[in-house]
């Protein structure tokens, strides 16, 4: 259903057809989908994401929240809105698709599940620019983990998941600059009412420390996904930052910066604790405050000081730069991602030159024949597949039907 009003790209869902499920989420369902009038072959395939607007309370907006900010972005290393599509039930959104899989799945296919250190920079260099152009924005990330570097055919990297990013107000009165912040997240209450939270958080931690609820989920193909979530924030602001500040607790347990353990409010360098910690896993195979509970990680986060095995070296003083505990002294607080940029660890690097480099360290094979023949059988319809799935089971049972799920469940990854 398009909306005239609507500032997106229109998307006409009746066009489309999809080939795959690329994968599930906690907001909603993302699918490889063409549209049969302009592109019947398939060549130019995109990604579907389709949330139930009522799946959860707060689904709808996170959706349109993380629409509007897909709407901003222009920048080789972060997707781009292609569409928008609403109807009473679903708001649906298309985002240039990525063959690679993600960088999570990707160690698991090195030896000993980890990266050497020229990917690592690679990688890191790439994400770096994202996090720059975010910052720029005014928006923190938020939610910088394996599981949301997505590989784009060409090798390059693609940030995904914005629905828990946040953009941060630039005090009006130290700046005539002027961020855009997001007054329907803000406006709308929050998920969990501050009365439950409390009551959660005196379950799980010390005073003064704020939990969350997160659940980890293991995929078809035996790989962890972590989920992220936030609880509610009770406003604070701290006067000596320019921006106001964020004081959700938001993010992925292992990878959240110690003062959102802390609930002491955070802005961008939670970006710049959240890469330190993907870079201690891309080098070790595990993150650095890991505990057998949610608990103990959280008290790993904020007492203890990250292990490097072997020799030091510019890798290793760069994770510990970057996962310093007091924000104000970590890397990139100051100046931001300039300051990243300047490490040992990348010198020589031309920045300018990364989305020219044609050989990154992992190019993903050609999508098979399997999709092709799927595209030659017509593909599937995406509503029909969602409607489908959350029907009761029918008294009028019959096999073609569950068939029918297990075919389309087959192409899965
Ligand atoms: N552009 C894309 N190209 C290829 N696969 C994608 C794309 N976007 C998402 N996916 C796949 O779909 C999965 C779910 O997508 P996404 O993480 O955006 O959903 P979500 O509901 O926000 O998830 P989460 O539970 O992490 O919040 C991803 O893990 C990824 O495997």
């Amino acid at each position: 259903m398009d909306n005239p009003t609507s500032p997106f790209p229109p998307l006409n869902l009746d066009n489309l057809r999809a080939t795959k499920v690329l994968g599930k989420g906690a907001m909603g369902t993302v699918f490889l989908v063409h549209n049969t009038i302009t592109d019947p072959l398939s060549q130019s395939p995109f990604a579907l994401k389709v949330i139930d607007k009522f799946s959860k309370p707060d689904s709808d907006r996170r959706a349109r929240w993380e629409t509007t900010v897909l709407h901003r972005l222009h920048h080789p290393f972060l997707p781009t809105l292609l569409g928008f599509s609403e109807t009473p039930d679903m708001l649906s959104y298309a985002v240039p698709y990525c063959s690679g899989g993600d960088l999570n799945v990707l160690r698991y296919q090195q030896s000993d599940h980890v990266f050497s250190p020229s990917a690592i920079r690679f990688y890191l260099a790439e994400i770096i620019l994202a996090l720059e152009y975010l910052h720029t924005l005014g928006i923190v990330y938020r939610d910088l983990k394996p599981e949301n570097i997505l590989i784009q055919q060409s090798g390059h990297v693609t940030l995904t998941d914005f629905d828990l990013c946040k953009s941060l107000t630039l005090k009006k009165n130290l700046s005539s600059l002027d961020f855009n912040s997001d007054p329907e997240i803000d406006n709308i209450p929050a998920p969990i009412q501050p009365k439950k939270f409390k009551q959660l958080a005196k379950f799980v931690l010390p005073k003064k420390t704020c939990t969350y609820s997160r659940s980890t989920t293991t995929t078809k193909n035996g790989l962890r996904k972590v989920k992220s979530a936030r609880v509610s924030p009770v406003s604070r602001r701290n006067p000596s930052s320019f921006y106001e500040r964020s004081n959700s607790f938001v993010g992925t347990e292992e990878y959240v910066a110690p003062e959102i353990v802390r609930g002491e409010g955070h802005e961008f360098a939670v970006d710049w604790w959240a890469l330190g910690v993907l870079c201690y896993e891309m080098l070790y195979g595990t993150t650095p405050f890991k505990g057998k509970n949610k608990k103990e990680t959280f008290s790993r986060i904020l007492m203890m000081e990250p292990e490097f095995i072997g020799k030091r070296n510019a890798l290793t003083d760069l994770i510990g730069k970057l996962l310093e505990k007091d924000p104000t002294r970590r890397l990139g607080y100051r100046r931001g991602a300039l300051e990243i940029k300047e490490h040992e660890f990348f010198r020589g690097l031309k920045w300018d030159l990364l989305t020219e480099v044609v050989r990154p360290p992992f190019l993903p094979s050609k999508d098979g024949t399997e999709l092709t023949e799927e595209v030659k059988r017509g593909g599937f319809d995406v509503t029909e597949y969602l409607q489908k799935l959350k029907a009761p089971p029918s008294p009028l049972w019959s096999p073609s039907h569950d068939e029918w799920r297990n075919n389309v469940s087959l192409t899965e990854f």
